[in-house]
Formats: C-alpha cells, structure tokens, sequence
C-alpha cells in the first residue's frame, strides 16, 4: 500500500501534481487553508486538470490544514512567501520520519520551512514543468518539463519517486540541487527583473545585451563565492540562450506584475543581495536592480517582500 501523498496547496503546481498522481490511481489528499475553500472546492467536484486542450476532472478528495490524521508524505507548493507559516500550521500532524518535498521557485523558503519541523526530511525540487489556474480548481499544463529532487544533507534517494514514475511526472534524483536551484536563482534574477523594468517579453532583453552581461559577471561572482562555482559556469552563455529560446514568453515575475500579483523578489534577487551583503561582496548592478525593482512594484501597489 502506498504512502498518502497529501498535497498543500490547490494551485498550479499543487493540481499538476495532485491530478497525475490521482490518475495512476495513488492515494492522494489535498490540503486547503479554510473550511471555506474546502466548501467551495467540494462545489466543484474535484480539481480539473487541462491538457492538450482535453478538460479532465479528477475527485481528490479534499481537506483542511486543521484536520486530523498524521501526514507521512507532503508535497509543498504554495509560493515561496506563503510556505512557511503553512507548514508550520501543519507542523503537529507531521510523524516523525515524515518527508515534504519543496517546489517552491528561488532560495530562502526551503531553509525557513526546513528550520521549523526539523524533525522532517525536507526535500528540495526544481520544476522546469509549466501550469497556470484558468479558473478556481482548474489548472492548463502549460509547458512540459522536468523536475530535479534532492536533499542537500543526504544521498539516499526515496522510495516514493517509484509513484512519480507511476504517476509520469518526469523527474531526477539530483546530488546538487543547490547547484541547480542557485542555477536558476541566477537565470531569473538575470531576466525576470529587466523583463519588468523594460516592460517586454524575454526576447525584448536582446536589445538589452550590456545589461544583461554586467548582471551576469555579478551573478557569477556570488555565486562563486557562495560555494557555487558548478552553477556560474557559463552564465551569460546559457542566460542569452534562454533569452531567445523563450523570446516570445513574458517572465513569470512580467506576468505576476501584470496579473498585479504579488512576487517572489525575495527569494530570488532578494535573495541574491542578501547573501552578497552577507558575504561582504560588492555588487552596485544588482543592488541597482533590486531598489529600481521594488520602486516599480510599489508605484503599482505591490509588496516588495
Ligand atoms: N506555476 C508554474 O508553472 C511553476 C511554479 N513554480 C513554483 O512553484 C511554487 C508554486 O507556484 P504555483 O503553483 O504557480 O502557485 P499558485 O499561486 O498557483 O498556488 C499556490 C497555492 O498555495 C495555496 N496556499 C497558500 N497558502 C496556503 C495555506 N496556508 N494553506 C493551504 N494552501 C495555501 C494557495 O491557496 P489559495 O488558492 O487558497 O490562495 C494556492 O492555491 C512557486 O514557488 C512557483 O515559483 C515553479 C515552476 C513552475
Ligand atoms: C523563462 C524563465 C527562465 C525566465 O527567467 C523563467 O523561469 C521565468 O520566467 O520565471
């Protein structure tokens, strides 16, 4: 019998998921915040998972953060700013040897969340898989990818990546996540913030060249003295090849302005500054790019946090 995947948090990530696990027949539970969600997803009959167009319903049977029962297995995916106090509201259901998995985007979230049920194996995730909410409990597989798991304080792998298997969720067993989450800190905070700035899609940032090289040569910087020189190799490169593979995309952070939603600035170049500042590293352009960032966010009404 399997472990019971309880997943916390019903949107894009958190439905992907939920839905291919439901449909290779695992047990799954979904956790909402409130009685109140739980009224409204019940209404519903379930979350809809939409692929190639094809709508498909799928009944995971749905629950709220105070009910009771232990949790063995659980799968994080609120954002990164919300992820922390929702485990910790979780925290007296979690058995002992239980292990979550953190989707969250950036650096930062997993450490906090990690620090507040330290007796959970945290397991850090690195999605390059695409999905937005087009509706409450409704969720578009936008863009297939790849997930990257892996604990930086332990090797072994476990068994449950079996029911990702299952459950077609393609994925890897990584020893360096850090390295790849610090990777992708470094590629988002190269695009995502210019994209805001100079209102464009990414593609727009190939008029942008000398800025994006000089955020580069910052980034590698850090990341070479943060102990991750694997993950500078070739930024620039690999920062212009994604600049003109997605040319035609918005940015995540583009479309959560736009949508006047709120960012994950500080787990990714937030982030970023704050590990400079702590390493007593210099870095004016990036510094720069943070304050004219939450200038922006807050002459529309956005939280910079
Ligand atoms: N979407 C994508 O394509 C990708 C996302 N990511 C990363 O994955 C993470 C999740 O992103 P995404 O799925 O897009 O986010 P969404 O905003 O779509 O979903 C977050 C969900 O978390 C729920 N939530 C927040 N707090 C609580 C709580 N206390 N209890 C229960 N539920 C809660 C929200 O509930 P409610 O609906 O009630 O507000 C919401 O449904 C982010 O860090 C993102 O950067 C990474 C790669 C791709
Ligand atoms: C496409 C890309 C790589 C741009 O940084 C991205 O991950 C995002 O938009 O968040």
């Amino acid at each position: 019998m399997s472990t019971t995947w309880h997943v916390l948090g019903a949107g894009s990530l958190g439905t992907l998921w939920a839905t291919r696990l439901a449909r290779a027949g695992l047990p799954v539970k979904l956790i909402l915040r409130d009685a109140a969600r739980l009224q409204a997803y019940r209404a519903a009959g379930g979350l809809t998972l939409v692929e190639q167009g094809e709508a498909q319903l799928y009944a995971v049977p749905g629950e709220t953060v105070d009910s009771i029962g232990p949790i063995q297995l659980l799968l994080v995916a609120c954002k990164a700013y919300d992820a922390e106090a929702a485990v910790a509201q979780l925290a007296p259901r979690l058995a002992p040897d239980a292990e979550l998995i953190l989707l969250q985007n950036g650096l930062g979230s997993q450490d906090a969340v990690a620090a507040r049920v330290p007796q959970a194996r945290c397991i850090f995730a690195s999605s390059t898989e695409g999905a937005f909410r087009d509706d409450d409990w409704r969720v578009v597989f936008a863009g297939h990818g790849f997930t990257w798991l892996g604990d930086a304080s332990h090797p072994t792998p476990p068994i449950w990546l079996d029911d990702l298997s299952a459950a077609g969720i393609p994925h890897e067993w990584s020893t360096d996540i850090l390295t790849r989450l610090w990777r992708k800190l470094a590629l988002n905070c190269a695009i995502n913030p210019l994209t805001v700035l100079h209102d464009c899609r990414n593609g727009g940032l190939q008029h942008h060249h000398c800025e994006v090289a000089t955020l580069c040569a910052e980034l590698s910087e850090l990341l070479q003295r943060c102990g991750q020189p694997a993950a500078a190799q070739n930024l620039q490169e690999e920062v212009e090849r994604v600049i003109q593979a997605t040319a035609a995309n918005y940015s995540s952070m583009y479309q959560d302005v736009a949508n006047q939603r709120r960012t994950e600035i500080s787990y990714l170049l937030g982030h970023a500054c704050t590990v400079a500042s702590r390493h007593q590293l210099v870095l004016p352009h990036l510094n720069q790019l943070q304050q004219r960032l939450i200038t922006h966010l807050h002459t529309h009404g956005l939280p910079s946090d």
